[in-house]
């Protein structure tokens, strides 16, 4: 996929005049109804960009019910003079100013540092709406010795501080407490956004953490360097984002999770700076003091500077796919490439709704958006004849390492897919698959324009409930529909996107039609809500890697025992007695 620069200084730049205000991504890109009544994707950044695909519009019409006459569009502006008028905490600001640091309380800026993607947030938004309390200041520190000025003077004056990096949030983390009655400073992170150094001999490279991922790959690219992390929201997300929320990224069988990318941190809390003395792979010396920045979700302070693993480009880069007659065909042969260990660096397992709706944003274009149905028909009457359409669903694969062991891991993974019952389906069908992952993202808007509201919401579940939880999953959401008023067809799928030794992280897709519900937002949350019990009920986890934020608070007593819950309180308690850092993400 082209990814363009979101820009080194997207402050300055403004950023909503690259990024929209409300809704997700680059201003001139999304999916759109056009004069001929087909959606098409609009702008020209992306491979889907000024394409045209016939088959969404009565896809999105038989499966959740749209009415292209039916719509309810997003204010075109909103009305800043609405916006509270900011607390102003005069010494802090003075403080503040003599460092030389630049600070805003400009509306717009306030507005689109107020918030992350959740459905809730951008609802509001849509209709020219924000929260009661938004920040009401944002200041743009420009280094680490900055951000120690900046704690200091927020202790001295009792200012709420909240890190935000590229705003991609989906648990509610940047939202301001609505009891918050100090100044609320947003610390806005992305002018510091440099790689300070990289050492070629330890492959290690130290990075501000404000740096956004594509710019990050992008830079050290031309290093002949990565870190192969890659999140699906990395054209926006920010490397301290991704150390504070914990992030997975796609191709971590490869190259690690953030937490095993991660050699050194630097995080300015109020009771001085946390960070180890050395930088080595490993070391026992008491409980690992990383994994308590890792996940803090902004409440402890503020991530400056962070080491990473970096590795060279990879020699070879191979896409592959697998078709499977069912959903638990295709699980059973995820665990057995995991439990072998020869998972290629990226796999995932669509289900059957998921299949579908890949056929639906084929456009009407050649080359590698050929339909997956149409290249696979002569091979599927002939090879996987009696495989059901309406059960099947297919796996999409990348590997990457020298030429050699890509050829071999390639051979071992089709065989254990025979195994299982599965087929290959070609490069091509992988590559379209992988190359879908950032304009999926648009697609939230378009549903929003017709009366849709959908959200993704994920989960981390031991391989032996990953099919029932699924299922289970799935009805709940069904029978939580109904109990909702919810009149149209709902979409609920999922899929597998990351395998371990001893489990998997899956990702579900849920979205309806909310026309005669009179608060759909509070409906949705009612779903979510009956669809993350059914989870926990199912031995699955309050998150695999979005985090907790403010979402998910409620289900912390379920997650952890209150000896644990003590314990994150404790460090809270020790680290920031004023409750600075007052975003109140993961527990009261
Ligand atoms: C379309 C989409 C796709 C996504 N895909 C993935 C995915 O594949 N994998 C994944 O893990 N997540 C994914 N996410 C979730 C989100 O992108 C991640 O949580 C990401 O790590 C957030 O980074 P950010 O820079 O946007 O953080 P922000 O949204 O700005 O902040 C998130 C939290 O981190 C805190 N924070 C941010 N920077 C700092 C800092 N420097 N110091 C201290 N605290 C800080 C904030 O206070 C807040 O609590 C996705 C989200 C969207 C909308």
């Amino acid at each position: 996929e082209k990814m363009e620069m979101v820009n080194h200084d997207l402050k300055l730049l403004q950023r909503e005049e690259l990024l929209k205000w409300g809704g997700w991504g680059y201003n001139d890109s999304m999916f759109k109804l056009n004069e001929k009544g087909s959606i098409c994707f609009t702008g020209s950044r992306y491979k889907l960009s000024g394409l045209v695909m016939p088959e969404l519009r009565p896809w999105m019409e038989s499966t959740i019910g749209i009415h292209v006459k039916q719509r309810s569009e997003a204010v075109a502006e909103i009305d800043l003079s609405k916006m509270p008028k900011p607390i102003l905490n005069e010494g802090f600001m003075k403080d503040v100013h003599q460092t030389g640091m630049e600070v805003s309380s400009d509306s717009m800026d306030r507005l689109v540092r107020s918030h992350g993607h959740t459905l809730e947030e951008l609802f509001l938004l849509r209709k020219g709406e924000f929260n009661a309390r938004v920040p009401d200041l944002i200041v743009f520190p420009r280094n680490h010795d900055d951000v120690v000025k900046l704690v200091s003077a927020a202790v001295r004056h009792n200012v709420c501080l909240i890190p935000i990096g590229g705003g991609t949030t989906v648990t509610l983390a940047l939202a301001c407490p609505e009891n918050e009655s100090r100044c609320i400073a947003t610390v806005d992170m992305t002018q510091m956004n440099q790689i300070l150094w990289v050492d070629e001999k330890n492959l290690l490279a130290r990075i501000e953490a404000g740096i956004i991922g594509q710019d990050l790959e992008r830079d050290l690219a031309a290093m002949g360097l990565c870190t192969g992390h890659e999140p699906d929201s990395m054209e926006f997300s920010s490397l301290g984002g991704w150390v504070a929320t914990r992030a997975s990224g796609m191709k971590k069988n490869v190259y690690g999770n953030i937490e095993d990318l991660l050699v050194h941190v630097k995080m300015v809390t109020p009771r001085g700076v946390l960070e180890k003395n050395c930088m080595v792979p490993r070391m026992s010396a008491g409980p690992d003091l990383h994994q308590f920045i890792l996940g803090s979700e902004g409440t402890l302070g503020i991530i400056t500077e962070v080491t990473l693993r970096v590795r060279p480009l990879p020699e070879c880069q191979r896409y592959g796919s697998i078709v499977f007659p069912d959903f638990k065909h295709g699980v059973d042969c995820l665990r057995e490439i995991a439990l072998k260990r020869c998972a290629p660096a990226s796999i995932r397992l669509m289900d059957n709704e998921q299949f579908r709706f890949g056929q639906a944003l084929k456009p009407q274009a050649d080359g590698i958006f050929s339909s997956f149905i149409d290249g696979m028909k002569k091979f599927y009457v002939t090879k996987i004849k009696g495989y059901d359409p309406s059960h099947m669903c297919v796996a999409t694969l990348l590997f990457e390492g020298d030429a050699v062991s890509v050829a071999q891991q390639e051979k071992v993974v089709y065989e254990i897919a025979a195994k299982h019952g599965g087929m290959s389906a070609g490069e091509e069908n992988g590559q379209r698959g992988y190359m879908l992952t950032f304009v999926i993202a648009y697609l939230r808007d378009c549903g929003l324009d017709y009366e849709v509201v959908s959200e993704s919401f994920e989960t981390s579940v031991p391989w032996d409930r990953v099919a029932d939880l699924c299922r289970n999953v799935k009805d709940r959401i069904q029978h939580e529909c109904k109990n909702q008023g919810v009149r149209y067809p709902t979409l609920s799928t999922c899929r597998v996107t990351q395998t371990y030794d001893a489990g998997a992280c899956v990702y579900f897709y849920l979205g309806f039609k909310y026309r005669g519900i009179a608060d759909p937002v509070n409906a949705y949350l009612a779903v979510e809500n009956a669809a993350r019990d059914e989870i926990l009920s199912n031995g699955g986890s309050i998150s695999h890697h979005h985090g907790v934020g403010k979402l998910r608070k409620q289900y912390m007593s379920r997650t952890v025992t209150p000896a644990g819950i003590g314990t994150v309180k404790s460090v809270k308690e020790y680290l920031d007695p004023r409750n600075i850092f007052g975003s109140g993400n993961i527990v009261d």
